[in-house]
C-alpha cells in the first residue's frame, strides 16, 4: 500500500510523509496537504464532478469514525476502492487524537464560522486551518459539494445513529440528501433552525456544501469500536466515492425520524445545575412541566413542549456554551 494511505499512522505519530504526492496503480492522485489532511483526485476521465469532504476526529476521543476513514483511505491507496469523486480526508484535531481526549484546550467544534478569531491556542489555529482547507477544496465551481463530519457521542442513545442538518436563512433542507442519509443507515435527523459554530455549519453556510454532522454511536478508544456498527454508512460512502450509488431520486424517507430544535440549553454560570441522571441516554423523553435545569438569576428550564427529548446533555461545558438541546418531532417543510 502507498505510504500516503497511512495518513492516520502519520498523524498519530506527528510525522510528515517523505513524498507529499503519490499515484495509485490506477492513476488516482493522493496529495498530503498538512497534518491530518489528504486530497484524493481521480484521473480526469473518471471524475464524476462530486467533491466529498470526509472529516473525523474533530473530537480526538471519537475513534470509530477515524477508523472508518482510515479503512476507506487504505482501500483507495491499495487500489481496491476506485474513486470517481474528488475527496478531502481530514482528521480534525490531531493533538487531541494523540492523547485520546475530546480536545486539548477547548472544543474545536465551537470555533467555526469565524469564532476562532476571538480565541487562541491549538484549537483556534486548527479551526482556522480547517476552514481554509475546506474553502480551497470546495473552490472549483460547478461541482457537487458534500461534507460529512463524523462523530460519536459521549453517552448512549435511544436512537443510535443520527445526523444534524445545519441551517441557513432562505435555504431549504434537501429531501434527496435526507434519503441518502437514510440509505446510509441514519435513523433520525435533527433539522437545525438557526446558524451555528460547528464545522458542518461552516461548510453548509459559507461554502454552499450540503453538510451534516453524523453521530454513529458511543465514543470509545481506538480498537474498541466493535459495538459501533458503521457497515451501512461505510458501504454507502464507498458507493459515493466510486460513483456507484443506487439512484436516490424516488428513495423514500421511510423509517427516518425528523426532529427540530425546540430550545438550546445554554450554561451561563457556575451555578448551572442539570436535573438529569449522569447516565441518561440521548433522545430520552422529557415530560411537560419537568424542571430540566436551573442557573444563576433564577433562570429555570421547564419543559413546555409536547414530545420533548434531550440530546447532548453536558453540564460540564464552559459557561456560554450549549449544555444540551431540547428537541421535538417535526416534519419536512414542503420544498419550494
Ligand atoms: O455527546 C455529546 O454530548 C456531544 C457529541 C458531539 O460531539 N456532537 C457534536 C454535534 C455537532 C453539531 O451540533 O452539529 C458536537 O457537540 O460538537
Ligand atoms: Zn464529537
Amino acid at each position: 500500500m502507498l505510504a500516503l494511505g497511512k495518513l492516520l499512522e502519520l498523524t498519530l505519530a506527528g510525522r510528515e510523509p517523505a513524498e507529499k504526492t503519490q499515484l495509485t496503480v490506477d492513476g488516482v492522485r493522493m496529495r498530503w496537504l498538512t497534518e491530518g489532511a489528504l486530497e484524493v483526485r481521480p484521473p480526469e476521465a473518471r471524475d464524476n464532478g462530486m467533491d466529498l469532504l470526509l472529516s473525523a476526529g474533530i473530537h480526538g476521543n471519537e475513534t470509530a469514525p477515524i477508523e472508518l476513514l482510515d479503512r476507506l483511505l487504505q482501500a483507495i491507496a491499495r487500489g481496491t476502492i476506485k474513486p470517481r469523486a474528488r475527496i478531502l480526508f481530514l482528521f480534525g484535531n490531531p493533538g487531541a487524537m494523540r492523547t485520546g481526549a475530546r480536545f486539548v484546550e477547548e472544543d474545536l467544534n465551537r470555533l467555526f464560522n469565524g469564532r476562532h478569531e476571538s480565541s487562541s491556542g491549538p484549537e483556534a489555529l486548527r479551526a482556522c486551518e480547517l476552514e481554509h482547507l475546506a474553502e480551497t477544496f470546495f473552490s472549483p465551481p460547478g461541482r457537487t459539494r458534500l461534507h460529512y463530519d463524523l462523530h460519536t457521542a459521549i453517552r448512549g442513545s435511544k436512537i443510535e445513529q443520527f445526523a444534524l442538518y445545519p441551517f441557513k436563512e432562505g435555504r431549504s433542507h434537501s429531501r434527496e440528501e435526507l434519503s441518502r442519509l437514510r440509505a446510509a443507515g441514519m435513523e433520525a435527523v435533527l433539522l437545525q433552525n438557526k446558524p451555528s459554530i460547528v464545522f458542518s455549519a461552516y461548510t453548509y453556510d459559507r461554502l454552499g456544501a450540503e453538510a451534516f454532522t453524523l453521530e454513529l454511536g458511543k465514543a470509545r478508544p481506538f480498537g474498541q469500536n466493535g459495538g459501533v456498527n458503521v457497515e451501512r454508512l461505510e458501504q454507502r460512502l464507498q458507493q459515493m466515492i466510486e460513483g456507484s450509488e443506487p439512484a436516490l431520486a424516488d428513495a423514500s424517507l421511510e423509517g427516518l425520524q425528523l426532529f427540530s430544535v425546540a430550545r438550546e440549553v445554554i450554561k451561563h454560570s457556575d451555578a448551572f445545575i442539570l436535573h438529569l441522571p449522569a447516565d441518561i441516554e440521548n433522545f430520552s423523553e422529557l415530560p411537560k412541566g419537568y424542571l430540566l435545569a436551573q442557573d444563576a438569576g433564577k433562570t429555570r428550564w421547564i419543559i413546555e413542549e409536547e414530545g420533548a427529548r434531550i440530546i447532548f446533555p453536558n453540564p460540564k461545558v464552559k459557561n456560554g456554551l450549549r449544555a444540551g438541546i431540547i428537541i421535538e418531532p417535526t416534519t419536512l417543510a414542503p420544498q419550494g
